[in-house]
């Protein structure tokens, strides 16, 4: 049998990426830090903390031994944001390919993620997979394509050769930072769309809202060095396009309660599973002002995360100077 996947998170995507890879022949370690997710993976196949509902393979086996991936010839991190430092210093002798699953930017040194990836583990290449991929239709086998990038191009074709079944189709790019800023950028859209949605602006607001948001990840992008292809790809715009309407995005519904008039700091006690775009908001706020790029959109969601009242903040974001499309 050949060397093991190894998964570095038992929430709803770590754990529908340890199905992915299952489903593609492998055995998998599947490393989480909650004891009642791992007996609950082991013992009944299901994770009904974060993933409920679906029978998970028996080729997956949940750890809380960091010693269970020595041996994993590529391991998918797929914590949190802010927590991914703390885990790889865990992983810090490993050499095999990383890929970084997670969605954000590192708040304080603003670093992305496979940056912050390659101080932590210096002796493992990194990869990036992302894209549109709500983790309950990938875990059902629903069709799913993402983009898989690393700096090396043979590196990224074998890892999404690895990972690649019928409904899970990876597509190969060497654009990492591209991969990386669509998907930590789009979290923060979604919450203003969701904020349009709660507040009944309508639907033209929320098409507006789309397509003025893909100009400010495409200005973001641009200047931290992404292709504006990659940023128009699955890991861009197609994740914005998924998470901007729905409310199976947690990012979405946090914006469409704030934008109902609940406070967000109400939203975010004692949640169990993460709103990513809520930590990115700051982080991407500190990045644009020192990239010098303007990020309306965003500014507006970091006051209504810090309180500010909604129909005012929507008004100042409507009441700024006409200007050019571009
Ligand atoms: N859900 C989705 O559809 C998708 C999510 N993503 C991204 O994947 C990442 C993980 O999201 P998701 O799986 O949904 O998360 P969930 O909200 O489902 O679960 C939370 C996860 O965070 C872990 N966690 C909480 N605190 C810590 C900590 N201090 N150290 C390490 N791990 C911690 C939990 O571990 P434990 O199990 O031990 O409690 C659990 O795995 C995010 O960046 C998200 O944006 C990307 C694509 C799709
Ligand atoms: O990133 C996701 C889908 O691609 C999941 O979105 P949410 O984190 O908003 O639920």
């Amino acid at each position: 049998m050949s060397a093991p996947i190894g998964v570095v998170g038992g929430g709803a995507w770590g754990t529908a990426l340890a199905q992915v890879a299952a489903g593609a022949g492998h055995a998998v370690r599947l490393w989480a830090r909650e004891a009642d997710v791992v007996a609950g993976i082991n013992d009944i196949r299901e994770n009904a903390a974060f993933l409920p509902g679906i029978e998970l393979s028996r080729a997956i086996e949940a750890t809380q031994d960091w010693s269970a991936l020595a041996d994993a010839r590529a391991i998918l991190i797929v914590t949190p944001a802010q927590h991914m430092r703390a885990v790889l210093g865990h992983l810090r002798d490993h050499t095999a390919p990383l890929i970084l699953c997670s969605k954000g930017i590192e708040a304080g040194t603003l670093l992305p993620l496979h940056e912050v990836a390659r101080q932590a583990v210096p002796g493992a290449p990194i990869a990036v997979l992302s894209g549109p991929t709500f983790a309950h239709e990938v875990a059902a086998g629903l069709p799913t394509a993402v983009t898989l990038a690393a700096e090396d191009a043979d590196l990224a074709a074998d890892l999404a050769a690895l990972v690649a079944q019928p409904t899970f189709r990876p597509y190969a790019s060497t654009d990492v930072i591209g991969a990386e800023i669509g998907g930590a950028v789009k979290n923060v859209l979604a919450i203003a769309c969701g904020v349009v949605d709660g507040a009944g602006l309508g639907q033209n607001a929320r098409a507006a809202l789309i397509a003025r948001g893909f100009a400010e990840m495409t200005r973001f992008g641009l200047a931290r060095g992404a292709r504006a292809e990659t940023l128009a790809g699955l890991s861009g715009l197609g994740d914005l396009v998924l998470t901007s309407s729905s409310t199976s995005s947690r990012n979405f519904s946090l914006g469409r309660g704030i934008g109902a008039g609940t406070p967000a700091a109400a939203l975010l006690e004692n949640r169990r599973t993460v709103a990513e775009g809520a930590h990115t908001a700051p982080v991407l706020r500190e990045a644009a002002a020192q990239a010098s790029v303007d990020m309306p959109i965003t500014e507006a969601v970091c006051a209504l995360l810090e309180g500010a009242p909604v129909t005012a903040t929507i008004d100042r974001l409507l009441s700024r100077p006409l200007r050019t499309e571009a």
